[in-house]
């Protein structure tokens, strides 16, 4: 009874009320949706914190999924960072009181030998993209085991949101291996097991188990977003998966994407090539490996060799500097060619001055790491330096803009935010809708210059390498239809016959806000009732 009454609310017809035997158990009063969007801006507002909103918009999710979808397409600027990053952030951290409804897949090792079984029991047959995270690299904030749970629910509110991928379709799942954090394990609300992190060979045989599992309940076509693993993890778990599942992961993959696009958008302004900067990072991990290899790959597309790409980059780790023969040694196979020659500096401050970039990146999790002189630094050393602080969320980024603009003397511009947001979406939403059964290095390669392509000269103008989120969801679209165009061509698309237009074909696919007919409405909605 209950799903029934808070599927469409007021919204339902008198007719519908009657047919589905639910008349008298909602209020007689006879709303449009518009008139419920207005319910729910009105209780949005009503909040004095991020925290309470998202609250109050996931229950609305639970109940009247449309309405939740419509609002937040009508209003991405103002609802993508309670549903989305920063708020999730704070969300997963208090995870024990969000969670009322489980939305997803909850799969723990000790289901190990069943897997398949626990996907048979999700009610939905037609799934066609799954985010899933073990918990133990959320966002910046290190491991939070089962409370991890709220990342996959939001990136999939944005393939709907961002992209219109039907909200059936997509399966958030966590997987519980346990937490290596001791104060969730204390926590009296930690919904997850209470044990340490199970690694190894077991860890591994879950995983493969659960990528069997995907395929056998869903098909081959079914996309995998990786999200949110631990550094050791992510590498490995894509090198083995990428060629033979549907399959990307987001903070590798996904965040090269959408921060080449914001270079390749930055040289518009500082009109200098991509090939006449150099790079440092201050992170080597998912990340920034991820962007320091797409963004090689652009620069192979200059004609550079690849020696000559890495020669541009330079990573900063948790030990310094990278550099071949350092006394710590571990260099690892992913930071290995960007490795130099070079003395070992450990201190960011030096590194920069020594070094002079173009360019810094922030993806370490080390809040106010691009301090005042460093930000001085690149201001004298470049006309426009261009500076990514990436880290979320964002009580863990490198810098404000605010303190990027003070500090280089430059103008106050409108801040815009890097983040994958722009990418996953039109990625997932090409691969879903013409069956994209290999997603590679070159689509995320596309994506990054379909993105690059919708800056237009007003954005950079007011000091945005990005397109507003207001307009996300056409970019998303884009995206998709470009890395259609371009999956075609490289014969990777295996939906059959090749839609003529690709775009109207896409389109023709999203969902749609408006609610369902449950019955044919033989009443006039009475004059006061209308709208
Ligand atoms: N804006 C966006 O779209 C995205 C943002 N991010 C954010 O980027 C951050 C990093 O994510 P990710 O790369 O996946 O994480 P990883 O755990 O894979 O990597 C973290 C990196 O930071 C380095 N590091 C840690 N402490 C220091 C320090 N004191 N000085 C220098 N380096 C340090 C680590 O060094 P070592 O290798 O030595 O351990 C490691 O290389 C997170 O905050 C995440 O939220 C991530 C993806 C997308
Ligand atoms: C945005 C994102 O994916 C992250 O910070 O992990
Ligand atoms: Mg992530």
């Amino acid at each position: 009874m209950d799903t029934h009454v808070s599927l469409q609310g007021l919204a339902f017809t008198l007719r519908e009320r009657q047919v589905l035997g639910i008349h008298g158990l909602i209020a007689p009063a006879l709303y449009n949706q518009d008139k419920q969007v207005y319910r729910v801006m009105q209780s949005f507002h009503r909040w004095d914190n991020d925290f309470d909103r998202y609250l109050d918009l996931i229950a609305l999710q639970d109940r009247n999924e449309k309405l939740f979808y419509r609002v937040v397409t009508e209003n991405v600027e103002l609802m993508m960072p309670v549903i989305y990053t920063p708020t999730v952030g704070l969300a997963c951290q208090k995870f024990g009181l969000v969670y009322r409804k489980p939305r997803g897949l909850y799969i723990s090792i000790y289901d190990l030998g069943h897997v398949y079984s626990i996907f048979c029991n999700w009610p939905v047959d037609d799934v066609k993209a799954i985010v899933v995270t073990d918990g133990e690299r959320i966002l910046g904030l290190g491991d939070l085991g089962a409370y991890g749970m709220g990342i996959p629910v939001g990136k999939l509110s944005l393939y709907t949101a961002l992209a219109g991928i039907h909200p059936h379709q997509c399966l958030p799942i966590l997987l519980d291996v346990g937490t290596n954090n001791e104060t969730l394990r204390n926590d009296p609300l930690y919904i997850g097991l209470n044990q340490k992190r199970e690694r190894g060979k077991k860890y591994d045989q879950f995983i493969e188990e659960f990528m069997q599992a995907a395929v056998r309940r869903y098909g081959e076509n079914v996309l995998i977003q990786f999200e949110d693993f631990g550094n050791e993890n992510a590498f490995r778990l894509l090198e083995k998966y990428r060629q033979h599942y549907c399959t990307f992961n987001d903070d590798i993959q996904g965040t090269a994407s959408v921060v080449l696009a914001g270079i390749t958008a930055s040289l518009r302004l500082t009109q200098k090539p991509l090939e006449d900067n150099l790079f440092v990072f201050l992170g080597a991990g998912e990340a920034s490996i991820g962007i320091a290899n797409l963004l090689t790959k652009a620069l192979m597309k200059k004609g550079l060799s690849k020696e000559e790409g890495c020669s541009k980059i330079w990573l900063v780790d948790a030990k310094g500097l990278v550099v071949k023969d350092r006394p710590s040694g571990d260099i690892t196979h992913e930071k290995a060619p960007f490795a130099k020659e070079y003395q070992h500096l450990v201190n960011l401050e030096q590194i920069i001055k020594t070094l002079k970039p173009t360019a810094i990146i922030g993806a370490a999790a080390c809040p106010g790491a691009f301090t005042e002189e460093i930000l001085k630094d690149m201001a004298s050393f470049n006309k426009r330096p261009i500076i990514f602080a990436l880290s979320n969320p964002t009580s863990k980024a490198e810098c404000t803009a605010e303190q990027a603009y003070s500090f280089t003397q430059g103008r106050v511009y409108t801040p815009g935010q890097g983040n994958n947001a722009y990418i996953f979406p039109g990625v997932a939403l090409a691969v879903t809708s013409l069956s994209i059964r290999c997603i590679t290095e070159d689509i995320f390669l596309k994506a990054a210059e379909s993105l690059a392509e919708s800056v237009t000269e007003k954005d950079l103008e007011e000091g945005r390498v990005y397109p507003p989120l207001s307009s996300i969801q056409s970019v998303s679209l884009k995206i998709a239809t470009d890395i259609a165009t371009f999956a075609y061509k490289n014969r990777l698309a295996l939906h059959i016959p090749e839609p003529e237009n690709l775009e109207k074909f896409i389109r023709s696919l999203r969902y749609s806000t408006d609610y369902e007919s449950y019955a044919p409405d033989i009443y006039e909605w009475p004059e006061n009732a209308k709208q």
